[in-house]
């Protein structure tokens, strides 16, 4: 069994995640996080706070000499901002006059429109959104992407399964390239400022968000996460709470902004007719494949064997520039939306979060399917009951 959780506001002291379940032995450390933490930042239409804010790292339990223990997982992300706010976000009582006196402090009684704002004062009982905002903040996926990257490191080395994501949609602006990236394909993605394989896409979507930025605006758009070297089997048709399309569909919802998600060709499916719409048997070699890859490698809730595609749209961020109609919970009176500072755009960054929960959630199945208390075990019992598939003459050639 894996479980995992975050704490930690987005002003606040520092992030922490827990995790338990992952076995030991999984080689994985700061080097690895941290880059993964670095790639969360990147991507046009990030805004000032992704420059100057530092992912301050620490391991805290679970790990000895680069590898994991067993035990349960305790990470932190220190917020190198935390001077500027150690009073506005103290945890204990502060004097209101000094309260009073900070500008930073001032109620944000103008809900923004599109944020947790408004429902979460309603929900909690604030006067402002302070309270709100902090933890909905987007600031928190930092501690799932270092979970993730565990969950990753522990699906590599147990399995050989590589997970990567790239942006497929920006605005507007759709990539058109077929071919599905690789592993290999993954720095290259990195490199570019929009996280797009389609490099004359790129080149639209870059002057899109330059555009939006221009105009005062925000965008969002979708990004697609891929599994390579799945075996066949995880999730189950039995029970819809075990299927593993619904577990990667509410963990990608699961993330700030998300509001759709498809498997495979998702929602065009629906538009084709079944013999247009699924993935044909063939024999490829003496082993079983797919002529097609429609279903996005997940059928009757269990993984196929075959490349795992899943897609998550983001909406606009909603803290738009231009800002828009709300009303001010002080007076009564329609107003504007508060506005500091803010993304234009994060698709890229989205993209890597959403590779740690498509990371964490087959982690998951992978647990749940073979067990394993070390990476080793995890792999003996995999290549066992891989072994009975071959057996059996049902083996994938994926
Ligand atoms: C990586 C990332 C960065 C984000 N940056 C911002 C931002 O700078 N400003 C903003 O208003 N929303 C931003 N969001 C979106 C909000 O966190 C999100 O809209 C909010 O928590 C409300 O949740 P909902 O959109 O799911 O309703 C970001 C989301 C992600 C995933
Ligand atoms: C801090 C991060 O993202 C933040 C997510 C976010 C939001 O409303 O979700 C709003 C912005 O923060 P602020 O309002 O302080 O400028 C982003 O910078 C991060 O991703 O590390």
């Amino acid at each position: 069994m894996l479980r995992y959780l975050t704490a930690g506001e987005s002003h606040g002291q520092a992030l922490i995640a827990t995790m338990e379940g992952i076995p030991a032995h999984v080689r994985v450390g700061v080097p690895e996080i941290a880059a993964n933490l670095a790639r969360r930042k990147l991507g046009v239409g990030r805004g000032a706070r992704m420059k100057f804010e530092a992912d301050e790292l620490a391991l805290l339990g679970g790990f000895r000499h680069g590898e994991t223990l067993g035990s349960p997982i305790a990470i932190m992300i220190g917020n190198t901002e935390w001077p500027k706010w150690e009073e506005v976000m103290a945890p204990g009582e502060v004097d209101e006059d000094v309260l009073a006196a900070l500008a930073r402090n001032a109620k944000l009684t103008r809900p923004r429109p599109g944020h947790a704002d408004l429902a979460g004062m309603q929900k909690y009982d604030f006067d402002e959104a302070r309270p709100i905002l902090e933890r909905a903040s987007a600031r928190e996926t930092a501690a799932r992407v270092a979970l993730g990257t565990i969950a990753s490191a522990f699906l590599e080395q147990a399995l050989g399964v590589r997970v990567l994501s790239h942006v497929v949609e920006m605005g507007p602006v759709a990539a058109t390239r077929v071919d599905l990236p690789r592993p290999d394909d993954l720095d290259a993605i990195d490199a570019s400022p929009v996280r797009c394989f389609d490099e004359r896409a790129a080149e639209a979507m870059l002057a899109e968000v330059e555009a939006c930025k221009k105009e005062g605006d925000t965008m969002g758009g979708v990004v697609e996460v891929l599994a390579w070297g799945l075996p066949p089997g995880l999730g189950s048709h039995s029970q819809g709470d075990r299927r593993l399309d619904a577990k990667l569909a509410g963990a990608l919802m699961g993330i700030q902004a998300i509001k759709g998600v498809e498997v495979g060709d998702g929602f065009g499916l629906a538009r084709r007719r079944g013999s247009d719409a699924h993935d044909e048997i063939v024999l490829d070699g003496g082993r079983i494949a797919r002529a097609t890859g429609h279903s996005g490698g997940t059928e009757g809730g269990m993984s196929t064997g075959e490349v795992l595609r899943v897609r998550a749209a983001m909406k606009p961020i909603a803290t738009v520039p231009r800002a828009l109609r709300t009303i001010d919970t002080a007076t009564g009176q329609e107003a504007s939306a508060h506005h500091q500072r803010s993304d234009v755009c994060a698709v890229p960054a989205a993209g890597v979060v959403a590779e740690a929960m498509v990371a964490l959630v087959l982690a998951e199945a992978v647990l749940d399917k073979f067990g394993g208390d070390s990476v080793a075990e995890t792999r003996r019992n995999a290549e066992s009951y891989l072994a009975r598939i071959r057996e059996r003459g049902l083996q994938v050639s994926a």
